[in-house]
């Protein structure tokens, strides 16, 4: 069956094209409310949005079938990646579409703030021609103050240096280099809010940047500075910024966003040296046809074939590789499942080893799936998304190691467990025919598929126990489907993993585990 996905935001009609040409069904649905989204969403494999619609805590609650939730945008915070991420739902954006427009509205509100474009506007369409009211600002030789300074702020950079203005930025991730390389000088906050004649913002909105401009900021800027906010409403406090404005403080502002949207009412509206638009930055047609294509290409490629890009909450998984990567994929969470039935008490840390080729490939996506495997077994609700999140919240250290090749296999991932009581190993490989196989066990080497229903018995390596062991088996009206041995050596420490047709009920177990020279028996799925 064809994936279906939702679009439930007005945008460019090629994300339909690019959805139904990969053969993904696309129904477009907007203006629906919370009540009407949860009542159809377990329709879907995938909704795809911009900023009004909410997917919230409530929406991912109600959908069992729903995998990726796709942002033709790039601000996610009208989604709950949290809850989102708890589910095993993959939410991606697309990061770089709207970037350049976005950039260039930010532009246009320096112009329009400087030279009051809008308020010139409307008073000679009102045939006042006051010509001597508007007096503007140069902006040539004027400071900007770019305060986040990634995708959006450079561009924005890159344009002002361009009109010769200066540029300084605040942003704590900006490297030095990078700053070098745009041309602008890397100052604290303080530092910008005292120096800066027009302070632009291009953060998201996170606890650390809401209410980044408030009052005490406000009160360390020049005398006249003008503020622009074309990434999120909230960075501002709106409330002081007015204040800002009427005591004279603040020249101007132009915003583009606000605490509440839609804005219909706002404390700022009615004031002449306030500059609004609504929410506009990235409505140009070639930026919603960027972005559209893009997120409709990244939802059917993960829907279709399992690659991920752009998500905030997984890591990538390129549409080449996903192939090649999917039954090592499988592997990895065959390997985590494997320990993780095994284990009884709490697993302090692990240690994944890729060997060969499997080193060179995406391990962050395999530690991930072998992460879920591992923890499935011990905890409801966890998933390729959510693991490492959870591996870390119960303090569990994660260690990976590369290496080349090493004894008779090209490429093997190997798993240590350690708990508090042991520490367990099993290590596999794909074989040529893409298949995953278990290839040592605590360091005993063997060959197993694994199956749905496996049993695994630890067992001295003493005759007449294969027998005595296919007999209660057979009593128990339990069928072996494959049967894999591996010894540490003759008399040693030896295990079985054998494929069975049904489950070994719990009082079978029993009798097996009571059989001569077996020490433990435990009943597996996968
Ligand atoms: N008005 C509109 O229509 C649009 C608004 N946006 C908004 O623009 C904002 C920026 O987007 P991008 O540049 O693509 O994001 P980005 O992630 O490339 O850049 C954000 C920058 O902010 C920096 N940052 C994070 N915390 C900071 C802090 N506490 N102080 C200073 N800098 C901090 C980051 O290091 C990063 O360099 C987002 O909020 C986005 O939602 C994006 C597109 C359209
Ligand atoms: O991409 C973003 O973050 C934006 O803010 C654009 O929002 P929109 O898609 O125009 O509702």
């Amino acid at each position: 069956m064809a994936p279906r996905v939702l679009i439930a935001d007005k945008m460019s009609a090629r994300a339909v094209d690019v959805l139904t040409e990969r053969g993904v069904e696309a129904d477009v649905k907007t203006g629906l409310d919370r009540d009407q989204l949860i009542e159809i969403i377990n329709d879907y494999d995938g909704v795809i949005v911009r900023s009004a619609t909410k997917i919230t805590e409530k929406v991912i609650e109600a959908s069992e079938r729903l995998k990726v939730v796709g942002r033709a945008g790039i601000g996610v915070d009208n989604i709950d990646v949290k809850a989102a991420t708890a589910k095993g739902i993959i939410v991606m954006n697309a990061p770089s579409g709207n970037a350049i427009t976005t950039a260039e509205h930010a532009i246009s509100m320096m112009m329009a703030l400087a030279r009051q474009v809008p308020q010139a506007n409307a008073s000679t369409h009102a045939g006042k021609w006051e010509k001597s009211r508007f007096m503007g600002m140069e902006i040539t030789g004027k400071t900007l103050g770019i305060v986040g300074c990634g995708n959006i702020g450079s561009i924005v950079a890159e344009r002002a240096l361009g009109l010769k203005m200066r540029v300084i930025a605040f942003d704590p991730f900006l490297t030095d280099e990078r700053a070098v390389q745009l041309g602008v000088e890397k100052v604290s906050l303080d530092d910008l809010l005292a120096r800066a004649d027009i302070i632009s913002l291009h953060t998201p909105l996170t606890d650390k940047t809401r209410g980044i401009i408030d009052a005490a900021a406000l009160a360390k800027t020049r005398k006249g500075v003008r503020i622009i906010n074309c990434a999120r409403g909230g960075l501002v406090v709106e409330a002081d910024l007015k204040a800002a404005i009427e005591s004279g403080h603040v020249a101007g502002a132009a915003l583009d966003v606000f605490e509440e949207e839609p804005a219909k009412e706002n404390v700022l509206f009615g004031m002449e040296e306030v500059v609004c638009t609504p929410h506009l930055g990235a409505s140009t047609t070639e930026a919603q046809e960027n972005v559209a294509v893009q997120i409709a290409e990244q939802v059917a490629n993960y829907l279709l074939h399992g690659a991920v890009a752009n998500a905030l909450n997984m890591p990538s998984i390129s549409a080449d590789e996903a192939p090649r990567l999917k039954p090592f994929i499988k592997l990895a969470e065959q390997l985590g499942s494997f320990a993780g039935q095994l284990t009884e008490s709490s697993i302090k840390g692990i240690t994944i080893e890729y060997a060969g080729d499997v080193a060179e490939m995406n391990t962050k996506a395999l530690s991930s799936a072998l992460l879920a495997g591992l923890l499935a077994p011990i905890l409801t609700e966890v998933n390729m998304v959510n693991a490492p999140i959870v591996a870390e919240s119960r303090g569990m250290a994660v260690d990976e190691v590369r290496q080349s090749k090493r004894g008779v296999y090209d490429t093997y991932i190997r798993l240590i467990v350690r708990t508090e009581r042991q520490q367990r190993s099993v290590a596999g490989t794909v074989f040529s025919d893409g298949k995953p196989r278990i290839i040592q066990i605590k360091g005993i080497n063997m060959e197993a598929e694994l199956g749905p229903h496996m049993l695994y018995v630890t067992n001295e390596d003493k005759p007449g126990f294969i027998g005595a062991l296919g007999m209660a088996l057979g009593d128990g009206g339990i069928n072996i489907a494959t049967f894999n041995l591996g010894r540490q050596e003759r008399g040693g420490d030896a295990i079985a993993l054998i494929e069975v047709d049904d489950t070994v009920q719990p009082d079978l177990l029993a009798k097996v585990r009571a059989l001569p020279h077996v020490r433990d028996a435990k009943f597996l799925t996968f």
